[in-house]
């Protein structure tokens, strides 16, 4: 078992980590999740001994990284795939890394057929596509047996089987009992590897919950357009709703309204004879339930405001990042459409930053030894 408590890293004065605190249980895949900066590989690197926490603790089984004995049975890691000296072959990669750690050389064989790679053992490892290299970084996570594996971003850039490929791996080691931490920026990926989610921004746990319960809690807005907005608001605040003003993609005035049924909105329009031209409900999907709960912890942020979203549960109110939906309170009355539709953005990406450790430099087996 993994435990984050209250770790915090500041690097001058950008806080990556701030007071982050969650459990990593053995037996199934735990999604790391958040946009570009928010202190997801800090957090790896902490957890491995690489970097040292300005306060709080990580630890493994109990123990932090730089106390357990022999690192590498204990724990493997896949931080970045390209570290590899180029001019060896996978295998002699493999052994330099067993030999320098007291693993056994036999080994190496084992865990390059459990990766898909013995046909091309002898291959410089420079030359391999970052598929094949990041086959081989898992390779390396696995040489000690470990129970505990965290990978940071292993399905960056792969190509649709390679990425099937990894994920079916990070499911067999949880079969197997092993406590699994994956760290990415995408929610649809993790969704369909993790069993349960850690989310965070800017460095605060935003949720930690199973995939289900985040799926579950994404928000439905019911959207109606009408030739009579300002009626149906007012009809609508007076059966205690919050309609809100929006426009479809045609610019054209519709009246939103959060967590209640086309039946029920149906009914109050028709109670007051106000006439309707569309009548819908929509399900945040599960991205656009990422984007809504993260969007308040975006580092760059786009121009316009996310659809607001209740939210899953919450694992503490202090680690809250987000601001939640609270109940229905009364709009203002209808202005009209906003200038744009309130539909949540992509993510910025997060541009290069000085000093930021795109490619960390630690050994991919992340210990230092
Ligand atoms: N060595 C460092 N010096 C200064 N700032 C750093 C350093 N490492 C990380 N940061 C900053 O800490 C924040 C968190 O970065 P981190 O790389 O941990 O985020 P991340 O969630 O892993 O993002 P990404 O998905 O882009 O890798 C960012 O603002 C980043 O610029």
């Amino acid at each position: 078992m993994l435990k984050v408590e209250n770790l915090t890293k500041d690097y001058g004065s950008v806080r990556a980590v701030d007071d982050l605190s969650f459990d990593v249980e053995p037996g199934r895949v735990t999604g790391f999740l958040g946009p570009n900066g928010a202190g997801k590989s800090t957090t790896m690197r902490m957890m491995l001994g690489l970097d040292r926490p300005t306060s709080g603790r990580a630890t493994i089984d109990g123990h932090p990284y730089a106390e357990l004995e022999n690192p590498l049975r204990q724990v493997g890691a896949l931080l970045d795939a390209r570290w590899v000296h180029p001019n060896r072959s996978a295998r002699s990669h493999l052994r330099w890394l067993a030999v320098s750690n007291g693993l056994p050389v036999g080994r190496v064989d084992e865990v390059l057929e459990m990766v898909g790679l013995t046909s091309v053992a002898k291959k410089r490892a420079g030359g391999f596509s970052l598929g094949m290299s990041q086959r081989l970084g898992l390779a390396g996570a696995m040489l000690g047996d470990p129970h505990t594996l965290m990978f940071d971003e292993p399905v960056n850039g792969l190509d649709p089987e390679g990425i099937v490929w990894i994920r079916n791996f990070m499911r067999q080691l949880a079969r197997e009992g092993r406590t699994v931490l994956v760290s990415s920026h995408l929610l649809t990926e993790m969704s369909l590897t993790a069993d349960h989610l850690v989310v965070i921004g800017q460095g605060r746990l935003i949720t930690s919950c199973s995939v289900g319960e985040f799926t579950a809690s994404a928000r439905t807005t019911v959207r109606v357009r009408t030739p009579e907005p300002q009626r149906l608001h007012d009809a609508l605040v007076t059966a205690g709703l919050a309609p809100r003003p929006e426009a479809d993609a045609q610019g054209r005035p519709v009246v939103a309204i959060d967590d209640v049924t086309t039946d029920r909105v149906g009914d109050v329009a028709g109670d007051a004879g106000i006439r309707l031209h569309e009548l819908a409900a929509h399900t945040a999907s599960l991205e656009e339930a990422f984007m809504a709960i993260t969007a308040g912890s975006v580092q760059y942020q786009g121009g316009t405001t996310a659809t607001p979203y209740a939210g899953p549960p919450v694992a503490a109110p202090p680690h809250s990042a987000t601001p939640l939906a609270g109940p229905p309170v009364a709009g203002p009355p209808f202005a009209g459409p906003p200038p744009s539709a309130s539909i949540p953005h992509p993510i910025p990406q997060q541009p290069p930053q000085a000093g930021s450790p795109q490619t960390p430099s630690a050994p991919f087996d992340g210990g230092p030894r």
